[in-house]
């Protein structure tokens, strides 16, 4: 029996002997990718002032909302200049409450198989051309930097993000990999904050225990800059903090976990085991159950909670694009919208965030 595949991400057919005959090919290292496309000066100040910012909106120095906001997945660099154009223009009339930061996510985990997003098959035809794929995203991350705004992505490979890593001011450790040994060494190894999601199944205590191994320091074997494999001992990352993103039961039921009751019990869990009580809430994935439009009410929601005095509650995530909805990558594409979750359009994300703004005064 074929597995039940989502139809918008239905990948084309791969035979095990196609994928066999797949041989190993070097690419070039992270130092040359960054000496060819590099940071200027002013550049990196921008990226190290907007990894202080979401510090200090952790560390409750800044009372402004974070809010990690864009498509689910960047797989048109065009249409990803264009919302990030949109968003650096409206983020600074709403500056004085929150701090936009763009999902710029280049990597997308899968529940079984699927598109694996722009680094891996930029080109989206099956080629998984990871060298153009980590080039591209590169290049296009430098111009949404260069527009003023902060960057976000998932680190799922842990080397995909070594090409990457000084052009993002937050990290996403996904509810598929909170569990991963791996990823918690990664984030101990990132110099800047991390959120860590809930695991599919709804439960805190594998983002709980991802951060606390990261707020230590590894042994770990990975590659350095010259891509050389190297022992690595890594710094450790004191800036993370929990994403509650809902989850499914054993019965496959969506259980979400915005409302006043999951915040708090998350906080004392996070307290009690030394961790920072401040949550981000995912309006999107299992919390708005696949509909996009619930994202809105969610986060008219929790800011009515944060509003009436629970300051646990540090930020949000939105799943957003120029158009709403999402598309099967199969086919003609129709510009701007998502062909992975879905997500709400920019006009209703630029209504939404105004309104939010308004409440918080
Ligand atoms: O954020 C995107 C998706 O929820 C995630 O990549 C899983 O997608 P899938 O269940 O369609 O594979
Ligand atoms: C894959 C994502 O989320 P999650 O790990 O919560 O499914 C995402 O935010 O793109």
């Amino acid at each position: 029996m074929k597995n039940a595949i989502s139809p918008v991400n239905e990948p084309a057919e791969i035979s095990c002997s196609a994928a066999n005959d797949i041989v190993t090919r070097r690419i070039f290292s992270p130092s040359d990718l960054k000496k060819q496309f590099n940071l200027d000066s002013e550049l990196k100040f921008q990226i190290q002032t907007q990894r202080n910012q979401i510090k200090n909106i952790l560390n409750g120095n800044d009372d402004r909302l974070l809010i990690v906001v864009g498509p689910c997945s960047i797989h048109d660099e065009k249409a990803a200049i264009e919302y990030g154009t949109f968003l650096a223009d409206f983020s600074k009339t709403v500056s004085d409450k929150m701090l936009l930061v763009m999902r710029a996510y280049v990597e997308k985990p899968r529940t079984n198989i699927g598109w694996k997003g722009f680094a891996y098959d930029p080109d989206r035809d099956g080629i998984g051309n990871i060298e153009q794929g980590v080039l591209r995203s590169r290049q296009l991350m430098i111009k949404l930097a260069k527009l003023g705004l902060p960057l976000s992505t998932e680190a799922l490979n842990p080397l995909v993000i070594t090409y990457l890593d000084d052009l993002i001011s937050w990290t996403a450790i996904g509810a598929r990999t909170s569990e991963s040994q791996i990823h918690r060494e990664m984030v101990s190894n990132l110099n800047m904050p991390v959120g860590i999601k809930n695991n599919t199944n709804g439960s805190i205590d594998t983002a709980v225990n991802a951060m606390i191994s990261s707020k230590h320091s590894h042994h770990t074997l990975g590659i350095d800059d010259d891509g050389h494999i190297a022992m690595i001992n890594t710094p450790c990352n004191p800036h993370t903090h929990l994403v509650l993103r809902g989850g499914k039961n054993a019965s496959g039921v969506s259980l979400t976990n915005f409302d006043a009751l999951s915040i708090s019990e998350s906080s004392k869990s996070l307290e009690q085991s030394g961790m920072n009580t401040k949550v981000m809430i995912d309006c999107s994935h299992d919390n708005a159950q696949k509909q996009h439009h619930r994202q809105i009410e969610i986060a008219k929601n929790v800011v009515t909670q944060r509003c009436n005095g629970n300051m646990n509650v540090m930020g949000l995530m939105l799943e957003s694009f120029l158009k709403e909805g999402n598309q099967s990558m199969n086919g003609e594409l129709i510009y701007g919208k998502s062909i992975t979750d879905p997500c709400i359009s920019w006009n209703q994300t630029k209504g939404l965030l105004a309104e939010l703004s308004q409440q918080m005064n």
